[in-house]
């Protein structure tokens, strides 16, 4: 254990991986590991974990840490480079915390260019307030003169639910929308009937244009609005259905994406914006 500066301290997890303690004097926790710049904790004021790792995640650095608000970028994936990009398996480095934020940046370094040659800077900062845990990314093209760049960004969000049974996904603009189902072969353009989603089957679909879930879990008697404020147009929800290596009961993924590419002329910022925001049901 490091004291990096006063009240914030650096630990390290059994697989040697150091985290960034963040806590709240409301009585609300998190967990931010430099690899990655993952999220993997976010206990509210009520006591309540609303983050999952799973079971079978690799937490020495040997691949990404599937769990946490697991950044996708600068690719969500299918596509040329690693499947859901670098960002996530890298270290970050630690630019500016305090007791209940810390902030981090990433940069092009030579594993990152043989990927992909872009003039990319990238910040994520995380906080915590009375209410909410709140992160914003901000990716830069720091190249003035540059062409400009695509990416695409998503929070590959693992939540933890007390059981898969027990949990819907709703929101005001799932009814009607459009998703692709990426569980088909090939995947298929759908139109969702319906208000609530509950998963009873494997789930891997990208609904376009609909950024304001709300998890709802029975078994907690609580429920987590997912706040996608700017940037974060989609969400694509992902369940193991029935995977229990992956321990596929205890978690849903319900993604933050911009699945439609951004492209960032130089000297231009895009920002993703979403805040956890923990109630009673
Ligand atoms: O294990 P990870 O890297 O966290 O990814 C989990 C899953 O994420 C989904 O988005 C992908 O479609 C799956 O193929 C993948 O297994």
């Amino acid at each position: 254990r490091q004291t990096v500066r006063m009240g914030v301290t650096l630990e390290e997890d059994a697989g040697g991986l150091k985290y960034v303690h963040l806590t709240h004097k409301s009585g609300s926790s998190a967990k931010v590991f430099v690899y990655g710049a993952d999220v993997t904790s976010y206990v509210d004021a009520q006591g309540t974990e609303w983050i999952a790792v799973r079971p079978d995640a690799k937490m020495d650095g040997s691949k990404p840490i599937s769990g946490g608000l697991s950044h996708c970028f600068p690719q969500f994936g299918p596509g040329p480079i690693q499947q859901h990009g670098f960002a996530r398996n890298v270290d970050w480095s630690m630019v500016d915390m305090d007791e209940s934020s810390v902030t981090f940046s990433l940069d092009p370094n030579d594993y990152t260019k043989a990927m992909w040659d872009e003039p990319f800077s990238c910040f994520f900062k995380v906080g915590l307030t009375e209410a909410a845990l709140e992160t914003v990314l901000t990716v830069n093209n720091v190249d003035l003169k540059s062409e400009g760049f695509e990416f695409q960004a998503a929070l590959h969000s693992y939540f933890d639910v007390s059981s898969i049974g027990a949990t819907t996904i709703s929101g005001d603009s799932f009814e009607g929308s459009s998703y692709l189902d990426k569980m088909a072969d090939p995947p298929a353009t759908c139109t969702e009937t319906r208000k609530e989603i509950t998963i009873a089957e494997e789930y891997d679909r990208v609904y376009k244009g609909v950024s304001d879930p709300v998890l709802k879990d029975e078994g907690k008697k609580r429920q987590l609005k997912i706040l996608n404020k700017q940037g974060y147009k989609d969400t694509v929800i992902w369940s193991p259905y029935g995977n229990e290596a992956m321990g596929f009961n205890k978690f849903v993924c319900v993604e933050s994406v911009a699945f439609d590419k951004v492209t960032l002329a130089g000297g231009e910022s895009w920002v993703g914006e979403m805040a956890l925001v923990p109630e009673p049901l």
